[in-house]
């Protein structure tokens, strides 16, 4: 099987201090299958300080994920203590089935994160509530008040795995709830993409901007919202065309790492099928350069979506990519090919805390560069889960 890479060769340079072929994911057919890749990337160079390539050791204050899956019952028990020992907090995303939609289901969906936890962790599950055409200003109050629950998501229904409880008519049916929301400064996350079957999948995002969130801003200025996940050079440029402090952005490590060619690489890629699906290469450029530009408005969100192997790897596979134990090292790798290591804490651990209006986190976390393997498998409830580049190496890790 042949690895999801796409590594622009005008990275190798940067890499004098590990080898090149460190960081390659092994494919059976060695670097040069690699290089030859079709990526279409092989002259790109990311923007940077050029003052961070020699670091082997970088200690930041711990971060938080900022949106992540962590399913309930059997799989919750395995991956969640999977995250909370890494991130401090996360935004834990509400599309259960049943999705959690009023404050006692999520309080009781909290109560069972912290039961599978391990009793000397240290995470905070910041919950939040599944917005449906149905969903009340009370229902928002009250999660507000309740100081547990710090969102509320917009899945457009049928856009994503387990949105089919979500809206159907935003401006139609939501509007009041929305207006709750601003009151009680409580932010809108959003799947930023439509469902609308006509358009093509890899417009959805653009498209979303364009018909859903141009409108919706202008209707409420004052309401707060992430675009979750973004994924193109539309969403970059939205974020950073309003400069308002209220939009700010979630960046995957699959969006950052991967261009569409990773779904296709040697035969059809189950595990890098999420949605919104991966672009190409000059939108996953376009988010490099946001993330390590410094702008305080792209923050860590994993988006690790755990689904079992055998639901992926099917005739009709499930969306979502698990990436929890490895996403850090991932940013890692990130950061440091475009030399910009610089700006790897503002993004995992200040932005997040700062656009919420949390306290950011006190304690520390230290990254070494140092190769390793992901692990193929992680266990998963009955199952197994295979997380983002199985097997594959990795320059960085935390110490
Ligand atoms: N990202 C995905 O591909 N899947 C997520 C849902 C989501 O975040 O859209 C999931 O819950 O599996
Ligand atoms: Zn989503
Ligand atoms: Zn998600």
């Amino acid at each position: 099987m042949l690895p999801a890479m796409f590594k622009p060769r005008a990275f190798a340079a940067s890499f004098s201090l590990v080898p090149t072929e460190g960081f390659f994911p092994r494919s059976g057919k060695g670097r040069l299958a690699v290089m030859n890749s079709t990526s279409g990337a092989s002259t790109l160079v990311e923007p940077g300080t050029g003052q961070t390539n020699g670091i082997q050791r970088l200690t930041i204050i711990q971060p938080d994920d900022w949106h992540l899956h962590l399913r309930d019952g059997d799989g919750l028990n395995a991956v969640a203590p999977l995250s909370a020992g890494i991130f401090r907090r996360a935004i834990i995303m509400p599309n259960l089935k049943p999705p959690v939609t009023d404050l006692a289901a999520a309080l009781a969906y909290r109560d069972r994160i912290m039961k599978a936890l391990p009793s000397n962790a240290e995470f905070e599950p910041l919950m939040t509530l599944y917005l449906t055409d149905v969903t009340t200003r009370k229902d928002v109050k009250d999660a507000s008040e309740s100081g547990l629950v710090k969102a509320v998501k917009l899945y457009p229904a049928g856009a994503t795995t387990n949105s089919q409880a979500g809206v159907t008519d935003l401006f139609g049916k939501c509007l009041p709830v929305l207006e709750e929301m601003v009151e009680q400064g409580l932010p809108l996350l959003v799947h930023g993409e439509v469902a609308d079957q006509m358009v093509d999948i890899f417009d959805r995002e653009k498209v979303f901007i364009e018909t859903v969130l141009t409108p919706l801003r202008q209707k409420l200025p004052d309401l707060k919202i992430v675009l979750e996940h973004i994924t193109t050079e539309d969403a970059v440029k939205y974020v950073e065309s309003n400069s308002d402090g209220k939009v700010a952005a979630t960046v995957t490590p699959q969006h950052l790492l991967m261009n569409r060619n990773a779904l296709f690489q040697g035969g059809l890629q189950p595990h890098n099928y999420c949605l919104p699906v991966l672009k190409r290469e000059t939108h996953r450029r376009a988010l490099v350069a946001a993330v390590t530009s410094g702008s305080s408005r792209f923050f860590l969100g994993t988006d690790s979506a755990p689904h079992e192997r055998h639901t992926k790897e099917a005739p009709c596979g499930c969306a979502g990519i698990f990436s929890a134990p490895i996403a850090l090292p991932l940013y890692a790798e990130v950061f440091d090919q475009a030399d910009a290591l610089d700006k790897l804490e503002g993004f995992t651990s200040l932005n997040g805390p700062d656009f919420y209006g949390l306290p950011r986190n006190s304690n520390t976390t230290t990254l070494v560069k140092k190769r390793w393997n992901v692990p193929t498998e992680y266990g998963f409830g009955p199952g197994t889960v295979v997380p983002m580049w199985a097997g594959h190496a990795l320059n960085w890790n935390i110490e």
